[in-house]
């Protein structure tokens, strides 16, 4: 008889993985549950019990313990550091809005942890994540889909994965509802059925990333500048560019007679740029570093729904390959707040067909 598949569950000591971890059990895997310390978690994060603390080894290896499998930890700690915090905090200083779980996802867990699992013989890697994998034949080519449910989905966050990682990857969880997840987690009898989601930022306390850069940027790196209003006159003093996104209102101190709005952060001249609620309004962008699931690569412009960040609606736009390399995304309705930095992701209904970074916004000659 051939032996079982052999599964490494990334475990978080939260309810998604755990149940994961038991999914995969009950399939008749060989199931090792594995988790990744990748910060280390000041006393507030500890309070708070997310995923880089104490407790969530804690809990991760109770969990293991009741499912009977093996369980480890492993040290993440100065990989995290180089491709997640040190991304996070230089995205900001260069005006940028960085999503640090996509540069977890992709050098961290489908990448680093995936070469470690195949080190201990595993055939694949599972984690908690709220998506979907089927390969096509007629396209030969695995595929990513949304998960069941829309709510948890997280394929936004996913996209950059590549044919040789989907290949190896297990999402146990998307073809569940979260309160199936819940009910799976206290049928079988798991104390974390009830631990409350993660926050937003694994490693940001209290969601405050301006407290966040405080702590690892020199204070002189963060250089007040000029407000500028749509036609480069100077209109105010803002606090240094890291402090401000691109569709902000609040907290800019400017009395102009209309309300105000952050429409861009200019590095050049250190300064942010401001305009009306009608200019944050933009129909277009040009996205790098793209990746192709579905399709390998952009020949032809395509009509899909492209998504400008994690809470956002996909909607209807063109994508074309332009001569430098990077894909012109032009949507059908201007979008709201359209943020450098961000990932752009592109989807034909649940199937995603890649996504890239937000380079820049391509505005609207006024
Ligand atoms: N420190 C970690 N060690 C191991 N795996 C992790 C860790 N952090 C996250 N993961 C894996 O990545 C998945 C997605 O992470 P995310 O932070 O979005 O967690 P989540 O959706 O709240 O899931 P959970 O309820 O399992 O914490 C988790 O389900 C888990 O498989």
């Amino acid at each position: 008889m051939p032996g079982k598949k052999r599964v490494i569950v990334a475990m978080s000591g939260g309810v998604d993985s755990s149940v994961a971890a038991a999914l995969l059990k009950e399939q008749g895997y060989e199931v090792i549950g594995v988790t990744m310390q990748i910060w280390q978690a000041g006393k507030e994060d500890e309070k708070a019990g997310g995923c880089c603390s104490l407790s969530a080894v804690n809990d991760a290896r109770r969990v293991a313990d009741k499912l009977g499998i093996p369980y480890y930890v492993m040290n993440f700690r100065s990989l995290f550091e180089e491709k997640v915090i040190n991304y996070f905090t230089d995205e900001y200083m260069k005006g940028r809005t960085p999503n640090p779980c996509i540069a977890c996802n992709r050098y961290v867990k489908f990448e680093a942890f995936l070469h470690k699992a195949k080190g201990l013989e595993a055939d694949f890697i599972a984690t908690g994540h709220y998506a979907r994998i089927n390969y096509d034949e007629e396209r030969r080519r695995y595929l990513l889909r949304k998960a069941v449910d829309d709510h948890k989905d997280q394929t936004y966050a996913l996209y950059s994965m590549t044919q040789d990682q989907l290949a190896q990857t297990l999402f146990p969880l998307g073809e569940y509802t979260k309160p199936q997840i819940r009910q799976k987690a206290a049928e079988i009898g798991l104390l974390v059925a009830n631990k409350p989601d993660s926050q937003e930022i694994c490693f940001v306390s209290d969601n405050n990333y301006k407290n966040f850069l405080m702590e690892r940027v020199a204070p002189e790196e963060i250089k007040p500048g000029p407000f500028l209003n749509t036609k480069g006159e100077r209109i105010g003093t803002h606090q240094g560019l890291p402090f401000y996104t691109v569709g902000q209102r609040k907290g800019l101190g400017l009395a102009l007679g209309y309300p105000a709005y952050v429409l861009a952060l200019d590095t050049k001249r250190n300064a942010v740029i401001i305009g009306t609620d009608e200019d944050v309004y933009q129909k277009a962008l040009l996205a790098r570093d793209n990746n192709f699931i579905a399709i390998g690569e952009l020949k032809n412009p395509l009509e899909v729904e492209a998504k400008i960040r994690y809470g956002a609606e996909p909607a209807p736009a063109v994508i074309s390959l332009q001569p430098d390399g990077r894909v012109l995304v032009e949507f059908k309705e201007a979008q709201r707040a359209i943020t450098p930095g961000q990932a752009v992701v592109y989807y034909q209904g649940d199937l995603v067909v890649g996504g890239g970074t937000i380079d820049e916004v391509v505005f609207a000659a006024s």
